[in-house]
């Protein structure tokens, strides 16, 4: 596991939601995409969000940075540090944006330019949030990258979006999100554009990301059989509600909810599903 940088505080706290409903239109058309949603996200832990298509998975997770789509209405709570998200300021909450609170989405070449080197799209950011000198935040950036295993990182600085793998961008991508040292992380789908040969180790590195920074992990997936190698906790949502939460061995093993029991009879029985809380298995092929 890779040490935590000395330059790095400590990640503080996680997230809390709060009966978060979400409805676009008024009156008889309005369509309520979230319900009331209550789910806590805490430091040094994996919490899954699973789910069928249209759930609202990713809507949840595009809530809480403030993305909702322009004509939505958004109720409920999002305690972030003391705070409400939803009821900040626009600016305050593009400055927690990023800083704070990060994204990591399905497809790595949505959150990088490909005009750019990668040394200049990690340290822009970082530099115009702490106005730290170009070479401190290269340096900064070089260690990132080799917490997050790209290979030679003095060298990718240089390189360009093209010049790396699916599963190597991915991890570009996450070295960018958590470049200034976020403490809650969403993270959607990061693995389901991948090679399946190099999804495991994007989902063990998402593991030491929370272990060694202790950051706060929102995993969004479709995909039950990911969840059940890696989250801690796992949520289940359907037509805009959480209709199970807890313990990923319990919510695998003993689903309370007949919605959760149908999907895990869906999994393929090729042993994905843990035998024990501590039978996380993501071995590394990227
Ligand atoms: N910009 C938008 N405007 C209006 N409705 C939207 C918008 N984006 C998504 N929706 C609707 O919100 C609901 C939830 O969508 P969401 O993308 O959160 O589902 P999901 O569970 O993430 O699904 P998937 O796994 O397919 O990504 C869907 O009914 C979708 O059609």
């Amino acid at each position: 596991m890779s040490a935590i940088p000395a330059s790095q505080p400590a990640a503080s706290g996680g997230l809390s939601i709060r009966d978060l409903t979400l409805s676009i239109g008024r009156g008889d058309k309005a369509k309520h995409i979230l319900r009331g949603i209550s789910l806590d996200i805490p430091a040094g832990r994996i919490t899954g969000l699973a789910g069928e298509s249209g759930s609202g998975k990713t809507m949840t997770g595009m809530t809480v940075l403030g993305l909702q789509p322009a004509q939505a209405t958004v109720g409920g709570v999002i305690e972030f540090d003391g705070r409400n998200l939803h009821e900040l300021p626009t600016k305050k909450l593009n400055s927690l944006r990023g800083n704070d609170i990060a994204m990591v989405f399905q497809d790595p070449t949505s959150s990088l330019h490909p005009m750019l080197s990668i040394g200049s799209q990690l340290t822009d950011h970082l530099r115009q949030h702490t106005g730290m000198s170009r070479r401190e935040a290269l340096e900064r950036a070089r260690v990132v990258l080799e917490q997050v295993k790209v290979p030679d990182p003095a060298g990718a600085l240089k390189k360009y979006p093209h010049q790396f793998s699916g599963g190597q961008l991915q991890r570009v991508a996450i070295a960018s999100a958590i470049m200034c040292s976020p403490s809650v992380l969403i993270a959607d789908e990061p693995t389901t554009a991948l090679d399946v040969t190099v999804q495991a180790g994007i989902l063990r590195l998402l593991r030491e990301l929370c272990d060694d920074l202790g950051l706060a992990i929102l995993l969004v997936t479709h995909d039950l059989g990911v969840m059940s190698a890696l989250a801690d906790t796992i949520a289940v949502m359907r037509e805009g509600e959480i209709v199970e939460h807890g313990d990923r061995f319990q919510v695998i093993t003993a689903p309370r909810d007949p919605y959760t029991k149908a999907l895990i009879d869906a999994l393929p029985h090729d042993g994905s599903a843990p035998t024990s809380p501590d039978s996380t298995s993501t071995g590394d092929a990227s």
